[in-house]
C-alpha cells in the first residue's frame, strides 16, 4: 500500500490547477445510463472513484471511451469521457463493485427508469456514518416502483414505468435527489421534490440532464420539479470545479502561510467555508483565473463552525478545518451535523501534537503552537487530506498510511503540492 512522506515547515506559493469535481462527476457518468445515445463529459477528473464507476457501468454493458489530453492541452487537463449507454446488457450492480464506493448505488434510479428494473447491492463508501439509502427507496417508491430488499441487494421493478409523483425529503439528502432527478426525468408526468439538496453538484446534474432533452427547474433550490420525458438524447456537458478541492487546498495555505492561486476555482460554490477561513486570517482575493489564497505573518485565528447541507459548511471540509484550527490561538469549536462518525481524524490529528477534545457531535480544539511529525494513518477520504495538512505545518517528517483514500478524490495531490514548495513525496508499495 502506497505511503505519502512529508516534511512540513515550508510555506506553499505558485499555483494549484483546480479539477472536475469528483461528487458531481459520478452522478454525471451515471446520468449516461439516461439515454441510447452517447453523453460526452469534460472536465473529468482522474480518480480512483471515477476509474471504478467506469468498471461498474462496463459491467451494465456501456461503453466508455477516454480521451485523454490533445495536443496544447496543459499537464491537468481533466479526461473527456464518452459514454454511451446504447444498450444496457445486465441491470445486476454486484456487491464487489458497488460495496466500495457510494454513489455507484444511484445507478438504480436510471436503470429503474430506463429498463424497468434493477438489482443494486447496497452501497459502501466512506465510513462515516450508518448512511442509510432509506431515502432513495421511499422516492422511488413514491415514483411507482415496488421495492423489496433480499440478501444483500435492493430488487427494484417499475414493468409499467414510473409515474410523477411529489416527494418530501425528510432530511436533506444528495443522494436521494440525484436518485430522484434521474428517475423522475424518464417518469410519466410531474415529479415535485420538496427539501430537496441544493448543492451545485446537483444543480450540475440537473442542467446536464436538461442539456439531454430532459425538464428540469429549480435545480439549486429545495423544490424541484421535473417534467418526466419519453426519452432523453445525447449531450456534451463539462463537470464543473471541485468546491472541496478547492477549500481543501486554501485551508493548506492558510495553514502553511504563503500565496496561491486556486486556478480554475469558482469561489461562489464555497461562499460559507471562505467566510470562515477569512476569520481564520486568510486573505482571500477573486479573479477570472480563480481564488488567490494569502496568509503571510498572522497567525491563525479561531473558528466556531457547524458544518451543514448548501449552503451552510460542507461536512466534507470539516476534517480539513479542525487541522486548520489545531494551531489557531486560541479555541475552537466545529459541529457535525450530517454524519455521526465523521471524527476519525480526531485521534490521528492529536499524533501531531494537536489538542482536540470530543463531545458529542462537537469537537473543541484547542489551538496550539507547533505541531510534530508523526506517523498517521488515513481512515476516509476527506479525513485523510487534514493529515496532509496537518504534515505540512508540522516539524519534521510525517507518514501518512493508507493514502488510497486519497487517491478516491483527490488528483495528483503530491504533484501539485510539490510544485508549491511542499516537500511531500509519494512512496510505492
Ligand atoms: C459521492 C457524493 O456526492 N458524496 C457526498 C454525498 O453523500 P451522500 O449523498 O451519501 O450523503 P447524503 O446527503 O445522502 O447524506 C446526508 C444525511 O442523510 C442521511 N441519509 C441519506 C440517505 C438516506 O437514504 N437516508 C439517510 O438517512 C445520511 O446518513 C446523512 O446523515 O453528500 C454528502 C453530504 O454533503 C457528502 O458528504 C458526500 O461527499
Ligand atoms: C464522503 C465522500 O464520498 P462518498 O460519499 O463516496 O463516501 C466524500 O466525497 O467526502
Amino acid at each position: 500500500m502506497d505511503r505519502i512522506r512529508i516534511v512540513g515547515g515550508n510555506p506553499l506559493n505558485g499555483s494549484i490547477p483546480i479539477s472536475g469535481a469528483k461528487n458531481a462527476a459520478l452522478p454525471l457518468m451515471i446520468a449516461g445510463l439516461l439515454t441510447d445515445e452517447k453523453l460526452v463529459l469534460e472536465n473529468v477528473p482522474r480518480l480512483a472513484d471515477v476509474a471504478l464507476l467506469q468498471r461498474i457501468l462496463g459491467n451494465h454493458g456501456i461503453d466508455i471511451t477516454v480521451n485523454g489530453k490533445r495536443r496544447g492541452d496543459d499537464a491537468y487537463a481533466g479526461q473527456t469521457l464518452e459514454i454511451d449507454a446504447r444498450v444496457i446488457v445486465d441491470t445486476t450492480a454486484p456487491y464487489d463493485l458497488v460495496s466500495r464506493m457510494r454513489a455507484s448505488f444511484w445507478v438504480i434510479g436510471p436503470l429503474l427508469a430506463r429498463m424497468g428494473q434493477a438489482k443494486v447491492s447496497l452501497p459502501g463508501g466512506c465510513a462515516i456514518g450508518t448512511r442509510p439509502v432509506d431515502f432513495h427507496l421511499d422516492a422511488l417508491r413514491a415514483l411507482g416502483a415496488e421495492i423489496e430488499i433480499d440478501a444483500g441487494y435492493v430488487l427494484a421493478r417499475a414493468p409499467k414505468g414510473l409515474k410523477g409523483a411529489r416527494i418530501v425529503f425528510p432530511k436533506v439528502s444528495v443522494g436521494a435527489t440525484h436518485t430522484a432527478i434521474m428517475a423522475a426525468s424518464l417518469a410519466d408526468g410531474e415529479t415535485i421534490l420538496e427539501n430537496a439538496a441544493c448543492e451545485p453538484e446537483v444543480v450540475d446534474l440537473a442542467d446536464c440532464i436538461n442539456a439531454m432533452g430532459g425538464r428540469i427547474e429549480g435545480q439549486g433550490s429545495p423544490t424541484v420539479r421535473i417534467l418526466g420525458v419519453p426519452r432523453l438524447k445525447g449531450a456534451r456537458h463539462a463537470v464543473l470545479p471541485d468546491r472541496i478541492e478547492t477549500g481543501t487546498y486554501a485551508m493548506a495555505v492558510a495553514m502553511t502561510g504563503g500565496d496561491v492561486l486556486l486556478s480554475g476555482a469558482r469561489a461562489d460554490l464555497l461562499d460559507s467555508a471562505l467566510d470562515t477561513l477569512r476569520q481564520a486570517g486568510a486573505e482571500l482575493t477573486v479573479s477570472n483565473e480563480g481564488l488567490r489564497v494569502k496568509r503571510n505573518g498572522a497567525g491563525i485565528s479561531p473558528v466556531e463552525v457547524s458544518t451543514a447541507p448548501f449552503p451552510g459548511f460542507p461536512t466534507d471540509l470539516q476534517a480539513q478545518l479542525m487541522a486548520l484550527t489545531t494551531r489557531a490561538a486560541g479555541t475552537s469549536k466545529i459541529t457535525e451535523t450530517i454524519f455521526e462518525n465523521r471524527f476519525m481524524h480526531v485521534q490521528e490529528l492529536a499524533r501531531f501534537g494537536a489538542r482536540i477534545h470530543l463531545d458529542g457531535d462537537t469537537a473543541t480544539i484547542e489551538g496550539v503552537e507547533r505541531l510534530t511529525g508523526a506517523p498517521v494513518m488515513a481512515t476516509d477520504l476527506r479525513a485523510s487530506v487534514s493529515l496532509v495538512i496537518g504534515a505540512l505545518a508540522a516539524e519534521g517528517e510525517s507518514m501518512i498510511h493508507r493514502v488510497y483514500h486519497l487517491d478516491r478524490g483527490f488528483e495528483r495531490l503530491e504533484e501539485k503540492l510539490s510544485a508549491c514548495g511542499a516537500q511531500i513525496e509519494r512512496i510505492a508499495g
